[in-house]
């Protein structure tokens, strides 16, 4: 079996986490700061899961044998996802089955195997800018920690990519004002990450010669695709363009 590695938008969706311990508490609060509206149902609740449930609609909790398959069968419904996480074996099967059945997406969080959807190690950059995800799914989770750590430390030391992040998201929203067609507009990013002048500005780390470099190319494209711009204005707008994202 061979999975898809995916960023998915949560926001609205519907996560039933079966479960209310350690795991059930992880996964439930993991969807729930990405947007998911969660609810969990389980024979007892963490202190934490009480906690943040009493001041958020968005997290629910429903006492409720998993076991009995009627009873739990219109929550499995209710949901996009649905997130295994009992201590009992048994239970967490015949979850996964009625889930499975329903064709719902299952996170079974106590068998790596039949997981459809894995739960990554990952780490975030520049405030959520740039985001990594790792995982052995589930044939060793240590040391795919491990791999997140590692990658962590090199690119948290490495300027330059820092640089280049810096200069590229404000090139994104330019370029797509200025030419209008993708097909023009592709070839420019690479000609900007291959111009000498604006490699040397991200060597050195400078975000501000790498976005006056940047400017020049794309003024020089613009105007050979019959855009009337130069290199100033060009960079005015780069300085001006809104940071993409917030982070989670
Ligand atoms: C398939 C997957 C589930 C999925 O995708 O839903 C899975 C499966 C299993 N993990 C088990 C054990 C532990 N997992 C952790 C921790 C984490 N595990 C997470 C993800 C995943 N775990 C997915 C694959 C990830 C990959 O492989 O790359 C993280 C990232 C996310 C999260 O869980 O929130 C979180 C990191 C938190 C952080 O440090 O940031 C700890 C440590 C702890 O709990 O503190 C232990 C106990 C100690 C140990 O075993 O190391 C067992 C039982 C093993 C057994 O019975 O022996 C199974 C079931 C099985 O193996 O079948
Ligand atoms: N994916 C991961 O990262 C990890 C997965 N695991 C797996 O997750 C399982 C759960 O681990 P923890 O959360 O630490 O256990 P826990 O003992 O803290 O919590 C178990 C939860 O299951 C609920 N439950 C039990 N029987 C139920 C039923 N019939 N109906 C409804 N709810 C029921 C309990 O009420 C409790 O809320 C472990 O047994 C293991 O298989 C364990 C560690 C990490």
């Amino acid at each position: 079996m061979v999975r898809v590695p995916l960023w998915l938008e949560m926001d609205g969706r519907r996560v039933l986490v079966v479960g209310g311990g350690g795991v059930g508490t992880r996964r439930a609060l993991w969807f729930r700061q990405a947007g998911a509206v969660v609810r969990v149902v389980g024979l007892s609740f963490s202190e934490e899961l009480q906690r943040r449930a009493r001041g958020d609609s968005g997290l629910e909790l429903v006492e409720l044998d998993a076991g009995d398959a009627e009873a739990l069968r219109p929550h499995v419904e209710w949901a996009d996802i649905v997130v295994v996480a009992t201590d009992n074996p048994s239970v967490n099967e015949a979850v996964w089955r009625l889930a499975r059945s329903l064709r719902r997406w299952v996170n079974d969080a106590t068998d790596a195997e039949r997981t459809e959807i894995v739960v990554p190690y990952t780490l975030d950059l520049y405030g959520g800018g740039l985001r990594v995800a790792v995982t052995t799914e589930g044939r060793t989770g240590v040391a795919a920690r491990h791999a997140r750590d590692r990658i962590r430390e090199c690119l948290e030391g490495d300027k330059g990519l820092g640089t280049l992040y810096e200069a590229m998201w404000r090139v994104k929203p330019v370029l797509k004002r200025l030419i209008p067609r993708a097909k023009d507009r592709v070839p420019i990013y690479y000609r900007i990450d291959e111009d000498s002048e604006f490699q040397r500005a991200v060597e050195r780390g400078s975000v501000e010669e790498a976005l006056r470099a940047a400017a020049r190319v794309i003024a020089r494209e613009a105007r050979r695709l019959g855009v009337e711009t130069d290199a100033d204005r060009v960079y005015e707008m780069l300085r001006s363009v809104e940071k993409p994202i917030s982070p989670l």
